[in-house]
């Protein structure tokens, strides 16, 4: 299986490092747009449904000459081969990684590890999509309830949402994952059981939050007077044994290699499709497989997943910056910095390399945001004052979804007059009107919310966090760090009634019996 080579073990990892304590620490981004008339078109490119700026980043040609050439000393092409061709890339669970396999189409060209996956893909699918489509005839249906957690949730009901004007209208959807049950309760407060469908999404069907939700909302539905759970029940999971146990007839399976935040493309995506119906989901899978093209076959330079990988890289390890930030400006886009900020902190939030040895550098910077301009009225002071740099993203849409005067050239002047002001900053000798500038920020522009136009999208940042991943030599695919958590509550939660604070620290001892009953 390839392997990449360690990034700070590359020879050119010492050639970044020189250059940025020669010249890289002082760039100036203003400089730079005067020196280099064709910065803008060096530094953006078209790609599927698309458009980036990246000119107003702190990078100049012979960096990213040099990250390109870090990529390639550390095997990075061969690594996404050996992803696309179905190799266990994650090695510690020992599995192919494959989502990209969920958006190919049923004659796309196979390997000998991904033709059969891909017919069972397409099988599943035109199954999935028949029930999406029966399901939305079906009036009787008013609600659906996805109760799910972490990719079970946050993919559905982030493409929901973003993609609201091309659902029919009639189906009310609610997203239920947290196990406080303040959430499940306020949901079918409003609920009636003949008209309402659950979907039980879980890849392992294991997960303590879906399970106890699961459960709350069958007694739920039978108290109420539900008797039919076949009908209104459906389950989304890997697992379809315990899905069938839990008294579920009706599944829609996927498979080991899918990760949890890599599955919206998936059954897991029965919500979406149920919205925007089978021929809005084939759209979203066609923008994602379009920029999966693009990654799998544009020359490094020319390849904008690449690019932003290895931007990621230089910003975290050589200029040490800790966060990013994202903006889109698109109140539809509303959960996209939390999607996203599972996709890029539970993949490559590690501090050890695929062979588990300590890194000695950064990884995963905090990932963060809220829809503009909104933030511009809550967090953006510190982004243009703060003593600390934080890369920023805009999202912006061309064309408007709705036809209210006025409001779409105020909603992306504003977009266009932060990353500018970002940039240019103000000198103002009184220190408190100081914006010092030269704050980096890239720009994401699609012509409108598409499915495609998402779909690409999430594409894009899926395989740039693969980039750095595979750059910093970690596994991307695995989430270990979340275990330890999951077994402590198991031993916490009866001593909340039991009272037994045996073995346990001091602090949390203390706060068990402050909240135990
Ligand atoms: O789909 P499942 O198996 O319920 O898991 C939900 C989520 O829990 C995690 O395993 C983390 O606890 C995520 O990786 C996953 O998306």
């Amino acid at each position: 299986m390839a392997m990449t080579l360690r990034c700070d073990r590359a020879p050119s990892w010492t050639q970044l490092q020189a250059g940025f304590d020669t010249a890289g620490r002082q760039f100036d981004l203003r400089h730079a747009f005067v020196e280099d008339a064709g910065r803008f078109e060096r530094f953006s490119q078209e790609a599927p449904f698309v458009f980036a700026d990246l000119s107003k980043n702190l990078i100049d040609a012979r960096t990213e000459e040099l990250l390109f050439k870090l990529a390639r000393e550390c095997g990075l092409e061969a690594h996404r081969d050996a992803m696309f061709a179905g190799e266990h890339i994650n090695n510690t669970e020992d599995r192919a990684v494959l989502h990209t396999l969920l958006r190919a189409p049923a004659d796309a060209p196979t390997g000998p590890k991904t033709a059969s996956e891909l017919r069972e893909v397409h099988a599943t699918l035109d199954a999935m999509l028949a029930y999406a489509e029966k399901v939305r005839a079906d009036h009787t249906i008013t609600d659906v309830v996805n109760i799910g957690i972490g990719g079970s949730d946050l993919g559905p009901q982030m493409a929901v949402l973003a993609l609201a004007e091309f659902a029919a209208p009639g189906k009310r959807f609610h997203f239920v994952s947290n196990v406080d049950g303040h959430e499940l309760a306020g949901v079918l407060q409003g609920l009636a059981p003949e008209h309402t469908l659950f979907l039980i999404a879980s890849k392992t069907f294991t997960t303590a939050e879906t399970m106890t939700n699961a459960q709350s909302a069958r007694r739920w539905y039978e108290q109420s007077g539900g008797t039919d759970i076949a009908g209104h029940f459906a389950a989304l999971t890997t697992n379809v044994e315990a899905a069938k146990k839990f008294g579920i007839d009706t599944t829609f399976g996927f498979w080991d290699w899918v990760g949890g935040r890599y599955s919206l493309w998936s059954a897991i995506g029965l919500p979406i499709a149920l919205a925007i119906g089978a021929e809005g989901f084939r759209r979203l899978l066609a923008g994602a497989h379009a920029m999966d093209e693009h990654f799998r076959t544009a020359p490094l330079e020319r390849n904008l997943p690449v690019r932003l990988g290895l931007l990621d890289v230089w910003y975290r390890n050589f200029h040490k910056f800790t966060s990013r930030s994202i903006a889109p400006y698109h109140s539809a886009l509303k959960r996209v910095p939390a999607y996203l900020q599972q996709l890029e902190m539970e993949s490559n939030g590690k501090q050890v390399d695929a062979g588990g040895k300590p890194l000695a550098f950064g990884t995963s910077p905090v990932l963060w945001g809220e829809p503009g301009t909104n933030g511009q009225h809550a967090y953006f002071q510190m982004l243009h004052q703060g003593t600390d740099v934080t890369p920023l993203e805009f999202v912006a849409v061309r064309d408007a979804s709705h036809d209210l005067e006025g409001h779409h050239p105020k909603l992306l002047a504003n977009a266009l007059a932060q990353a500018q002001a970002l940039m240019v900053g103000k000198l103002d000798e009184g220190g408190h009107r100081n914006f010092p500038g030269n704050r980096p920020s890239s720009f994401f522009v699609f012509e409108k919310l598409t499915p495609e136009a998402l779909g690409a999208f999430l594409a894009m940042y899926e395989h740039r966090v693969f980039t750095s991943g595979a750059l910093w030599g970690i596994n991307s695919f695995d989430q270990w760090g979340v275990e330890l958590g999951k077994v402590l509550a198991k031993d916490i939660e009866p001593r909340l009634a039991s009272g037994d604070i045996t073995g346990l620290d001091a602090s949390t001892a203390g706060l068990l019996k402050r909240l135990g009953s």
